[in-house]
């Protein structure tokens, strides 16, 4: 037998990976205007994007003179429709720029000099309109004072217009790309570049987002990385779209930030300078220096992103690259503000052009720091002793919730919850829930005052004040979880079922351990489950209609199990219910397959595997499903179609916990609920179980041992801790339970997974509880579960029979 151990379950898992997914190259990279990079360049970022795969040949341009070169940049921009005015300051600047490599000036016909014209004309224009903008404002404003500064800053936005024609560090906006498009910002007409054009309407799917800075190597810097801003370029806002022009003038910056301190970066001025300089003296370049990559003397590399305007208040993000690995790098500000730009466009759907993340962030610390001062304690009062603020909504929360438990006579727990806002138990038993609503309004302000900030809060003892929308009242000690779960107080299944389904605890003040509520199992992880049409358009019965119980031919559902398992009545048919009773409880009716290495033993991680404790071969119900020809009513449909019993859940009074009952009484071989959960594989369970308590997971085996059902992540169980339904409260009984599971394939007849049916064994009373018999034994070490101490009060509890049990057992193994 061969030797497995838990490392090798996750090595052949890790196989089976796919292998790490370079960056993704980026399409139509020949429309970029990328610089080349020196092969020594020691940080290669996400903005290195494939070669052009067609540059111009560098000997044409070695063999060029200047004035050739010029002339050819000129030509092909004329070609454009470009007037040579346009073209000469942009590529003087541009020279400065790319440091005369005409190389890369001319990559994809001139496109990084044609892009730089487009972009100067967006600037210009924008900047007209801005000045337009303002001058009007200023008009309006009626001042004489702001009406001559606006028309100062008209005739300087003019002149710098004029200017731009000869000046060289004109900001240069970069290309905008998505899903594979490039598209000059304002150039979107361009038929050489081929740029679609981009207006507000554009659909979200093909907006273009911005592309990231490229780095400019130098010949005294070759190394450059792509975070490098060239020298005395002012940085430059990239709107998303050519539509969000606007945003340059609020000040976002094109320009990455800068990775460590020494890099010179700068950022926006966040409400509505442009471009900032390096020597204006302001909160722009307080905030420029902040959003560096600063490294902490633990490791941690921290990003700054904003501040309040005198920088109280500051955002952060940092890794420390001891848990990252070596791999990650710490993206500059720009990169991400980028990102986050495009995430907001794209998902949120923020289309105003004055929309900017920095400026966005910006406003958070400015919103935080005002908050702050707003909060400002008294001297004397200690954060411990100063009540926590809780919505309105809170309040009337726990007041329902509060009121649910007066109507079950449950006033400890009504008192335990409305504690927390001063509400009496005997008040909540007298009154219906308006009243307790109203009532809690009242409280609210009648013990008022105002702080003197303002702000409303409650007088010595009151326990609430209102203000504003917001109450204030002490500490309540209930988790979320559980006031979600009291406040659900009339069903435990937050209405999931088609029934209602209460809790009741007569016993004690417990109230139920929350959980998520789910009527259907559902995968958590590695579980290999296949459910597909086509999988089961071989196995169903799609000449059937109507109710397939009700022809004397049973469909091909029914016959591959050899007869339908239900019966006209709704019940299962008695004798498929006594054989599969039998079969539960009777050892020498039991058929059990061995599996050649068991997936238990694989996973205990045991250097030798030990042989397998065998599997009960279990009876199965096949159901009709939405791929046969028959109708939602079909008798042959039941498990699928969900709970309809009335039942409750309520407090054990002998140490089981909590426990289900049915509230009405229950014929032999009716369907209960199913055994849902999350499915796990055999490995999961066994690592989830060495961390925490589980509920009694089921372990999906009825068909191990058969040659099909052996790999590790299709060998799976349900586990109900979490998420499960209404069987999570079934309480286990020895053998002799009211209910039994029985597997039922629904989807396929996949072996490796199927649902769990409990059906009832015998008639059942009203309110007596439903067990089931976990099948758990006692003494067994080998399913990962801890065992709990049985207290079913069965005449055949396994659990009093441990020493005979045990010794049995050790004899088969
Ligand atoms: C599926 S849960 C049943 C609901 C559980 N009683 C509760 O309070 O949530 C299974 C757990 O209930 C308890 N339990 C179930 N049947 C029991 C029994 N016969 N004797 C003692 N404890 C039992 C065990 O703690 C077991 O792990």
């Amino acid at each position: 037998m061969s030797r497995y151990s838990f490392s090798r379950v996750l090595t052949r898992r890790r196989d089976t990976l796919p292998p790490p997914t370079a960056l993704p190259l980026q399409p139509f990279s020949f429309l970029f205007h990328r610089p080349r990079f020196s092969t020594k360049q020691s940080k290669p970022s996400l903005y290195q994007l494939p070669l052009n795969p067609n540059p111009l040949h560098i000997s044409d341009l070695l063999t060029m003179a200047p004035n050739a070169h010029i002339k050819k940049a000129i030509t092909a921009m004329k070609a454009l429709g470009i007037e040579e005015a346009q073209i000469k300051p942009v590529l003087k600047n541009l020279l400065t720029l790319y440091d005369k490599k005409w190389d890369l000036i001319a990559e994809d016909n001139y496109r990084a000099l044609a892009d730089a014209i487009f972009e100067a004309q967006d600037t210009q224009a924008v900047e007209e309109k801005k000045g337009k903008e303002k001058k009007a404002n200023d008009e309006a404003e009626g001042s004489a004072a702001e009406v001559d500064r606006g028309k100062r800053k008209a005739h300087e936005t003019v002149e710098d217009d004029e200017d731009a024609l000869d000046e060289p560090e004109r900001p240069l906006k970069r290309l905008r790309r998505r899903g594979g498009e490039v598209v000059s910002a304002s150039a979107s007409n361009s038929p050489s570049l081929g740029s679609p054009c981009l207006n507000e309407t554009h659909d979200q799917e093909t907006a273009p987002v911005s592309l990231p800075f490229h780095p400019i190597p130098t010949e005294n810097d070759p190394d450059a990385g792509a975070l490098v801003i060239p020298k005395g370029e002012p940085s430059t806002d990239i709107p998303f779209t050519s539509t969000h022009q606007d945003s340059l003038e609020n000040g976002n910056s094109s320009a990455p930030m800068p990775e460590t301190e020494e890099t010179n970066g700068r950022v926006e001025e966040p409400h509505g300078s442009t471009a900032a300089t390096d020597d204006v003296p302001t909160t722009t370049i307080e905030r420029a220096s902040e959003h560096t990559v600063a490294t902490t003397p633990e490791g941690i590399s921290a990003l700054e992103l904003a501040s309040s305007a005198t920088g109280e208040v500051k955002i952060n993000l940092s890794f420390a690259p001891a848990t990252g690995g070596s791999s990650l790098h710490a993206p500059s500000m720009d990169e991400l503000r980028r990102a986050m730009e495009d995430v907001c466009l794209r998902q949120y759907k923020i289309l105003d052009p004055n929309f900017s993340v920095s400026r966005f962030l910006n406003d958070i610390a400015s919103s935080y720091l005002e908050l702050a001062t707003k909060a400002e304690q008294p001297a004397n009062q200690s954060p411990e002793n100063f009540p926590s603020l809780t919505t309105n909504v809170d309040v009337l929360k726990k007041s329902a919730a509060a009121m649910a438990f007066a109507a079950e006579g449950r006033n400890d727990l009504a008192a335990k919850v409305m504690s927390s806002a001063n509400q009496s138990p005997e008040s909540l038993q007298t009154t219906k829930v308006v009243d307790v609503l109203s009532k809690s309004a009242a409280a609210t302000t009648a013990n008022t005052s105002t702080d003197r900030n303002g702000h409303v809060r409650d007088d010595e003892n009151s326990g609430v004040g209102e203000s504003m929308g917001l109450v204030v009242v002490p500490e309540c000690h209930i988790s979320a979880d559980e006031l979600r779960m009291i406040s659900s107080v009339s069903n435990i299944t937050f209405g999931k079922e088609t029934v209602e389904i209460p809790w009741v605890n007569e016993v004690n003040t417990k109230v139920p351990s929350p959980f998520r509520y789910m009527t259907q199992s559902l995968v958590y992880l590695d579980a290999e489950l296949k459910f597909s049409l086509g999988n089961v358009k071989d196995q169903c019965c799609s000449s059937c209609c109507g109710d397939c119980l009700s022809p004397a031919m049973a469909c091909s559902c029914a016959t591959a199990l050899g007869g339908f398992a239900y019966s006209k009545d709704g019940l299962l048919q008695k004798d498929f219910l006594e054989e599969c009773i039998s079969e539960a409880r009777n050892p020498q009716k039991q058929v059990v397959q061995y599996c050649k290495e068991c997936p238990l033993e694989i996973a205990k991680n045991e250097e030798t595997l030990e042989p397998c404790k065998g599997h009960l071969k279990r009876k199965a119900i096949r159901e009709c499903w939405i791929n046969c020809g028959c109708t939602k009513k079909c008798g042959n449909q039941v498990v699928q179609h969900g709970l309809h019993t009335k039942l409750q859940v309520f407090f054990t009074s002998n140490g089981r916990g909590w426990g289900l009952r049915t509230v009405e009484k229950l014929p032999k071989g009716a369907f209960v609920c199913e055994l849902a959960g999350e499915i796990l594989t055999i490995s999961e369970l066994v690592q989830r179980s060495s961390s925490e308590k589980l509920t009694s997971p089921v372990i999906l085996d009825a068909h191990w041992g058969s040659e099909e059902v052996s790999r590790v992540n299709r060998a799976l169980c349900l586990d109900g801790t979490h998420y499960g339904n209404i069987s999570r409260f079934i309480n286990h009984r020895c053998v002799d339970a009211n209910l039994i599971e029985i597997p039922v394939h629904v989807e396929n007849m996949d072996l490796h997974y199927y649902h769990l049916g409990l059906f009832t064994t015998r008639d059942i009373e009203a309110m007596e509880e439903l067990t089931w018999d976990y099948g758990v034994e006692f003494n067994d070490q080998v399913y990962p579960t801890r065992p709990f101490h049985c207290r079913c009060g069965s005449e055949v509890c396994r659990n009093v029979k441990r020493s005979s049990k045990s010794k049995k057992s050790k004899k088969r193994a």
